[in-house]
């Protein structure tokens, strides 16, 4: 699978260890940045990915940032964006599955490198459900364009 990563700062280092895990895995990842520890804005590094997967480019992102909750405020903010803050694994295949979450967020300085690889694996793996999720997904379009 093609997938997007980005990071800030306080991401990098989780970022880098997804990176290596999904090639390992054999996805093609797309890095968005950051590539260096210094600081830098969260919502600049969210918007071009958050772009590119509410366009189709990519079917899936990742956003990383301190917290995991900066950088999916500003994804969400781009139409068609569906960014998850998760930081366990029944949240991670529930926002797939129940939410068709398009972007999973994660917060390095919330927890550990081992859960967060976890997580990221039962994110990827969960599929829409559809259904009566299906009918709250589109609602949820229909308040971004201003039909609700
Ligand atoms: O978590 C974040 C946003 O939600 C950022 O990574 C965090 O705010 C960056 O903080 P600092 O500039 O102090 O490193």
């Amino acid at each position: 699978m093609k997938i997007a990563v980005g990071s800030d700062h306080g991401g990098l280092d989780l970022k880098t260890a997804i990176v290596n895990h999904l090639e390992a895995q054999g996805h093609e990842v797309i890095d968005y940045g950051t590539d260096s520890s210094d600081s830098c804005d969260y919502p600049l590094i969210a918007l071009p990915l958050a772009k590119d997967v509410a366009a189709g480019k990519l079917p899936l992102g990742i956003l990383i940032c301190g917290t995991g909750i900066g950088i999916g405020i500003a994804a969400n903010k781009v139409p068609g964006v569906r960014a998850a803050l998760c930081h366990d694994t029944f949240s991670a295949h529930a926002a797939r599955e129940h939410n068709n979450a398009n972007i999973l967020t994660l917060g390095q300085r919330v927890i550990g490198q081992g859960l967060a690889l976890e997580i990221v694996d039962r994110f990827l793996s969960a599929t829409f459900e559809g259904g009566r999720h299906e009918r709250r997904v589109d609602e949820i379009a229909a308040i971004e364009r201003g039909e609700l």
